[in-house]
């Protein structure tokens, strides 16, 4: 039988306590919520792992800037307990800003430069937010491996490079991106978009393919490809950024090569949308 907690942090800990005490490992997937497919993934991943599987579900405020979506987020308590059921959670606990947020909390932490490109240009307050609401969610949870997926290619990046740098003792996994079946990479906020706006939600993705096919046929050059693309990006999809990008320290390539992995972001209507793939699939 699967637990469900709200809140109560003591709680939390004294029966991971005594799971660790059984010899149970923890796995821990961090989500905030309007659970699908891909965070089903990270569930599943866990549990193939044999892992006892924590599933913490909330929107984190700290990672939302004063113009975001922090208020309209998708959140469905009961929807999301019963997709982390299904997928193998043993343990679905929703913690409460006070919880995780106490009036005394002052301290944040602060990613290095893998923080400030990509996202964290048009997002200045993102990855603060989620470095320091994951290593107090790892703090609590004291998982022995924790899975993130790839669609958030640079969040993992930064998440990993926390954990070394911090000594945590923690097996940070990387899982692949789930799709729909037309390739729009699954994600909460997809909920957000009006059926007319799908088509030009699936630019990402299109953007991808024809990169991939860019770099198949021979091109190497970074500046020209992007170029390229960006000429057909349409209107009514606010580009964020395309770039080219080294898959570790998420440098910009000039030069293409087999590792190079293509990022995008976009905004549509307001609908925040990130994708990102390696050059050869
Ligand atoms: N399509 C996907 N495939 C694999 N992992 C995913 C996918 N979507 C989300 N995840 C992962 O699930 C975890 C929780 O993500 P989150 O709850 O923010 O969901 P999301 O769908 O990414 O939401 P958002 O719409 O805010 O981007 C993260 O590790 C994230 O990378
Ligand atoms: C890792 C995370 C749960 C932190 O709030 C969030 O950024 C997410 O869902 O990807
Ligand atoms: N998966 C990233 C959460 C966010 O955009 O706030």
């Amino acid at each position: 039988m699967a637990i469900r907690l709200h809140s109560h942090t003591a709680e939390l800990r004294r029966m991971l306590r005594e799971q660790r005490d059984q010899g149970e490992t923890i796995g821990f997937v961090a989500t905030m919520g309007g659970l699908h497919a891909g965070h089903q993934s990270l569930i599943e991943a866990s549990r193939g792992d044999g892992n006892f599987t924590v599933v913490s579900v909330f929107v984190n405020p700290a990672q939302f800037g004063p113009n975001e979506d922090f208020d309209s987020y998708p959140r469905d308590h009961d929807s999301d307990f019963e997709l982390a059921v299904e997928a193998g959670g043993d343990l679905i606990w929703y913690p409460e800003v006070e919880d995780l947020y106490p009036e005394e909390a002052q301290t944040m932490v602060q990613p290095g430069p893998l923080g400030q490109r990509l996202c964290g240009l048009s997002r200045p307050q993102f990855f603060p937010g989620i470095c320091t609401v994951v290593l107090k969610l790892f703090n609590l949870i004291q998982p022995h491996q924790a899975y993130f997926g790839a669609k958030d290619f640079q969040q993992l990046a930064i998440i990993q490079r926390m954990a070394a740098d911090f000594y945590l003792d923690v097996d940070v996994v990387g899982c692949p991106i789930v799709r729909e079946d037309d390739g729009l990479a699954m994600s909460s906020r997809n909920l957000k978009l009006e059926p007319e706006d799908r088509d030009l939600a699936l630019t990402l993705y299109r953007t991808i393919t024809r990169a991939q096919t860019a770099f198949a046929e021979g091109e190497r050059d970074a500046a020209k490809l992007r170029e390229a693309l960006v000429a057909e990006w349409p209107e009514g999809l606010e580009l964020d950024y395309l770039d080219f990008r080294d898959p570790e320290f998420l440098e910009d390539c000039a030069h293409l090569t087999e590792d190079t992995r293509i990022f995008l972001g976009a905004w549509l209507n307001g609908v925040r949308l990130i994708d990102n793939a390696r050059l050869t699939p």
